[in-house]
């Protein structure tokens, strides 16, 4: 069990220190080592053991990061004295049971056996509608050596007022406010998965769409495995500012290391047809933008789960991918069978014709390499998967 001590004057969450200025504000959350530098915090230097037991095992270290939030004020007063104070107050204690080896167990709805599907294919990440063959052996073996500790962060951008909050919260919550109170800066919910009987969280991080708290935002964006952008089906403005919403979130992050998703909200406004045509040009954005799309309903609750397991699904299996790719010390082999094929997706669009195939956001292939369905070759780190 993770929980503040003090060291030398500072506060410390594991291994991961800050000053107590920072401390009694600072919204404490694992995220990949390379972020913790941004904050004012510093690995302790004597292991603290429980936090190091806690820690990847298998090469994929996390750190305890504490991240401070400047925003204070009144906005979301339903939510918490302040959507960003809220994030360090009101979850550190339901983090701490998801980095708990043994927590108590998720929740029935929140169990993934089987691989969750698509939206639509016409603008998916994967067609493939099972685990991929190494990751079931190695769930089933429970062959992870990192049991426990698995979390993937996800980021979820947009507009003001197209309903971020409202999805996540009818996600994490199960509830809907029809009072619009716009988030301050930045706020986040862990939420419990046991996917192929492993457990594993998403650290879902609710960002301002107001223009003024943007910078306080997009201090939050670095470390996400998925990108969520989010824009109102009964507004196009939305739609077309997504782009720029993506943009911003991946000049953050490694090139290649994201899921996209874009995400129409507030379904229910539209009927069917409205629906489908306000679809067909966010299909076709979605395509350009390399992102998987889906509309949804935070005030009816459609699809909303349906997504949410999408996005934990594909974010597990890249991880443990990602962990046996490490461990094996090189990139998945190539070739047949079992295997992982790496191939070159025409444009920013989907390799046609192919069966199953990951899309990680990934910035065309570098000169020199060229890849399609026939040829396949290793290219260190090359995130467009087909997983055979
Ligand atoms: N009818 C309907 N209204 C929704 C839905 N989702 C959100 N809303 C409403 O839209 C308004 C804005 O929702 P929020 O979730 O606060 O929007 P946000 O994107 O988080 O806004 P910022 O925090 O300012 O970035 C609220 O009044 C919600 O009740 C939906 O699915 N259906």
């Amino acid at each position: 069990m993770l929980a503040w001590t003090k060291w030398k004057g500072r506060e410390c969450l594991g291994s991961f220190c800050c000053s107590p200025q920072e401390a009694p504000v600072a919204t404490v959350t694992a995220l990949a080592n390379r972020v913790w530098h941004s904050f004012r915090c510093e690995p302790r230097p004597d292991p603290v053991p429980d936090a190091r037991d806690s820690l990847d095992a298998g090469g994929s270290r996390v750190a305890l990061v504490a991240m401070v939030i400047a925003a204070t004020g009144p906005a979301r007063p339903g939510r918490a004295a302040s959507g960003a104070f809220a994030a360090s107050a009101g979850h550190s204690g339901r983090m701490r049971s998801s980095l708990t080896p043994l927590g108590p167990p998720v929740s029935r709805d929140r169990i993934i056996t089987s691989f969750p599907k698509w939206y639509t294919p016409e603008a998916c990440l994967q067609l493939k509608e099972h685990f991929h063959g190494q990751v079931s052996t190695t769930c089933q073996r429970r062959n992870m050596g990192t049991v426990g500790l698995r979390l993937s962060k996800v980021v979820v951008v947009g507009d003001l007022y197209v309903g971020k909050t409202s999805l996540i919260h009818r996600f994490c919550k199960n509830v809907f406010d029809r009072d619009y109170k716009a988030t301050i800066g930045v706020d986040f919910e862990i939420e419990r998965f046991e996917i192929a009987g492993i457990p594993y969280s998403l650290q879902i991080w609710d960002t301002a769409g107001q223009e003024k708290f943007k910078c306080i935002a997009s201090a939050y964006y670095r470390g996400a495995q998925v990108i969520i952008t989010a824009f109102d089906l009964t507004d196009v403005q939305t739609l077309g500012h997504t782009r720029q919403w993506l943009e911003d979130a991946l000049r953050e992050n490694e090139p290649g290391s994201c899921f996209v998703f874009l995400v129409g909200t507030k379904k229910d406004l539209l009927s069917g047809a409205a629906c489908e045509q306000a679809e067909v040009e966010a299909v076709r954005l979605a395509n350009e933008m390399q992102a998987e799309y889906w509309s949804v309903s935070a005030k009816t609750g459609e699809n909303v789960k349906a997504f949410f397991s999408r996005v934990a699904a594909l974010a597990f299996e890249q991880s443990v991918l990602q962990d046996l790719e490490r461990r094996s010390g090189a990139p998945l082999q190539v070739g047949d069978g079992d295997l992982i094929r790496a191939y070159r997706p025409q444009g920013w669009g989907w390799g046609a014709g192919s069966q199953c195939k990951t899309n990680v956001h990934q910035p065309p292939v570098p000169r020199g390499y060229s890849l399609n369905l026939s040829s396949c070759a290793v290219l260190s780190g090359v995130r467009f998967l087909s997983l055979l």
